[in-house]
């Protein structure tokens, strides 16, 4: 079994181009969506916040997001201690995952694939790349977020062109490039090394 890994900036588009490898029958891992299911059923996630935060960082509700999100994206060092609490949890629960998929390729997203080492999971890497300004519009308007959560979440992680040099491939999803050639492209280049 063989992963792509996906990643690209906050707004870049990685959702879109996940939602069309579905579509091709890849079944793919969504790191935000896991890890939030993770920080609700995980003891281990749930006793680390409260050690390093208090009782209150849960709610009746589950996980204060909001507030989780407001301590630590101004705060690296905050920020490399949460990091260090989950991506260890999602780590092991990926590997679950793909084993339960029995396919010869399935996917992996994240923001952050590089700089949590979800990299090392993947036998190919791909970034969806949009322009920074496009990146944060499309951000504030799907969250209704402000211009400056998302460029603070900007800051957290690694520069554009890092990514894309660290990258076997790059999507690019400005708008006004399709989308659908380009998966298309990038399955053909990966499927017959398989
Ligand atoms: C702080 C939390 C609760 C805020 O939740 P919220 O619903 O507002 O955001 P969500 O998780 O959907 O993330 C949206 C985007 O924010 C950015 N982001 C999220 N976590 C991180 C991080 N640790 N470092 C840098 N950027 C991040 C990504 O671009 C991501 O796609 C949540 O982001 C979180 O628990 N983050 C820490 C764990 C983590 O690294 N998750 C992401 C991959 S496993
Ligand atoms: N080519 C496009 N044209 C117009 N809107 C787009 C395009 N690609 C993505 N969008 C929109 O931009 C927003 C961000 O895209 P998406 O949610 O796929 O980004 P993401 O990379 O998964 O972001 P995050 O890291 O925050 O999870 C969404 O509302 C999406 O519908």
């Amino acid at each position: 079994m063989k992963t792509i890994g996906i990643t690209g900036g906050i707004g870049s588009g990685k959702s879109v181009v996940s939602a069309l490898l579905e579509l091709y029958g890849i079944p793919v891992y969504i790191a935000d969506e896991e890890s939030k299911r993770l920080t609700q059923s995980s003891p281990v996630i749930r006793k680390g916040l409260i050690e390093l935060f208090d009782e209150s960082i849960y709610t009746s509700e589950g996980l204060d997001k909001r507030r989780l999100a407001s301590l630590i994206f101004g705060n690296p060092q905050m920020l490399k201690a949460v990091n260090s609490l989950i991506h260890p949890e999602v780590y092991k629960d990926y590997l679950q995952w793909a084993e339960s998929k029995h396919t010869e390729l399935c996917a992996l997203e994240s923001a952050i694939l590089f700089e949590s080492g979800f990299n090392k999971l993947a036998d190919y890497t791909v970034m969806v790349y949009a322009p920074e300004e496009i990146r944060i519009q499309r951000a504030v308007n799907r969250d209704n977020s402000s211009r400056t959560d998302v460029t603070n979440r900007i800051k957290n992680q690694l520069p554009d062109e890092i990514k894309r040099d660290k990258s076997d491939f790059v999507i690019l999803n400005d708008g006004i490039q399709a989308l659908i050639p380009q998966v298309e492209s990038l399955l053909k280049q990966i499927r017959p090394t398989l």
